[in-house]
This record gives C-alpha cells, sequence and structure tokens, in this order.
C-alpha cells in the first residue's frame, strides 16, 4: 500500500495563481526605467527569490547601478512593489490556476496538513484577493523567516509548526530556487515548469493542470 505525506506545501506565485507573470512585468517595467533590459530566461534567476535580493541581481547586469547606496535601493524595491500592487488589484478567484482547487479538495479529504510557503510579503493580499485565506492550515511568508530560498527555512518553518518530519513533506514549487529549498529540506520536491530549469525537482510537470493526487504520490513512493 502506498505511503501518505503528512503535509504538503505549496509556493504561491506562479503555483497558486499566475502572480509570477506579474513579478516579472513589474521588475521589466522598473528595469527598464534604470535603462536595463531583462528578459524571460533572466527571470528564471529572480523567482523564489526577496525583493532586495532580486533587485541587487537585476543591478549587477549594469557596472554603473551596482554601488548604489542602501536608501536609493530600497527606494527602487519599493518602486517596484507599486508596480506589483497595479497589477495584483485585478486579480480575484477566477484567477487560481488550474488543477490547484481539484488537487486541494482530494488533499483535504486526506486530511493531510496544507501550507503556503512563500517568499512574498504580499502573499497574505494575494490569497485574500484570490479568496483563498481560509483555505491553508498555515501560511508561511516573508515575514516568518530570516532566510528565503534557495535556504529551506521557508519549507522547515511549516514542517516544524505541524510537528511533522520533513520526510513526510512534499513541496510544490515553479522555481529552481524553491526546488532546491525543498530538496534542502530533505521534503520530495514536485516542478511546475521547464526541465532546463527545475532539473532538481523529484517530480516534474509542465503545468499546473497537470497537478494529479495519484501521479504524486506515486512518485513520492517510488522515492
Ligand atoms: O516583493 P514580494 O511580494 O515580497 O515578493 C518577494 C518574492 O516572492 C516570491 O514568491 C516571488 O517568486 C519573487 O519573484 C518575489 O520577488
Ligand atoms: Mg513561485
Amino acid at each position: 500500500m502506498n505511503k501518505l505525506p503528512k503535509a504538503i506545501i505549496f509556493d504561491l506565485d506562479g503555483v497558486i495563481t499566475d502572480t509570477a507573470e506579474y513579478h516579472f512585468l513589474a521588475w521589466k517595467q522598473l528595469a527598464e526605467e534604470l535603462g536595463v533590459t531583462i528578459d524571460r530566461e533572466f527571470n528564471e534567476m529572480l523567482k523564489g527569490v526577496s525583493r532586495i535580493e532580486s533587485l541587487t541581481r537585476i543591478l549587477a547586469l549594469n557596472p554603473t547601478l551596482a554601488n548604489m547606496s542602501e536608501e536609493e535601493k530600497n527606494r527602487l524595491a519599493a518602486k517596484k512593489n507599486e508596480h506589483y500592487k497595479s497589477y495584483i488589484a485585478r486579480l480575484s478567484p477566477k484567477d487560481v490556476l488550474p488543477g490547484v482547487k481539484p488537487l486541494i479538495k482530494k488533499l483535504k479529504k486526506e486530511n493531510l496538513k496544507l501550507a503556503i510557503g512563500s517568499a512574498s510579503k504580499n502573499a497574505p493580499e494575494v490569497l485574500k484577493r484570490l479568496d483563498l485565506e481560509e483555505t491553508f492550515d498555515y501560511v508561511v511568508d516573508a515575514a516568518r523567516i530570516s532566510k528565503g530560498k534557495p535556504d529551506p527555512e521557508t519549507f522547515t518553518n511549516a514542517a516544524d509548526y505541524f510537528g511533522v518530519s520533513y520526510e513526510h513533506c512534499i513541496g510544490i514549487e515553479d522555481s529552481a530556487a524553491g526546488i532546491q529549498a525543498i530538496n534542502a529540506a530533505g521534503m520530495f520536491s514536485v516542478g511546475i515548469g521547464n526541465a532546463a530549469d527545475l532539473f532538481e525537482a523529484n517530480y516534474l510537470i509542465d503545468t499546473t493542470a497537470e497537478l494529479n493526487y495519484e501521479a504524486i504520490i506515486l512518485a513520492y513512493n517510488q522515492s
């Protein structure tokens, strides 16, 4: 008989809803204001990473921007967040990605603990706009952790809260940094995206529409 996990920890941006796209558009807008161009390939290095670290990576693209004061960096990070907030103002419950709600329903039926593990300070607002505030048993957002992905803390924080061992947890992510964090925690990692970016995932699917409870449990048991 298949062994079941005890907790499932979902990334938010790019897994529950497509706010990963809004983060990209907001960074692209800020970068252009600074005279820097970023593309989707570069954006893979921003996914899952904190706001200030993302900014540092963009500034490093242009040597004349690299030695900016902390004050100026904070001002730019706040500006990016204003761009981002104008995108998420349009979010509504219909923006939950395909496959997510059926999986959550099945996991709840199986009595598994469900958490969000997000690096975003906007996570509470995004969950509210999606009408998912009451859906998860626990939410790890940027306020709860001191070390962001790829450090495992985002995921271990949720497991510790539930009091379950890490090998009994599954993490679901769309970023390379997030998959590394799940693996570093000793959990089973489910990647959503391209093999070129998420080659370290224990189990990989292209899109959330392919999220399937039985397939995930089977892969977890084969690991
Ligand atoms: O700027 P926020 O909303 O606090 O988000 C921090 C990070 O949150 C992560 O979930 C996103 O993948 C990153 O792109 C983002 O930079
Ligand atoms: Mg993500």
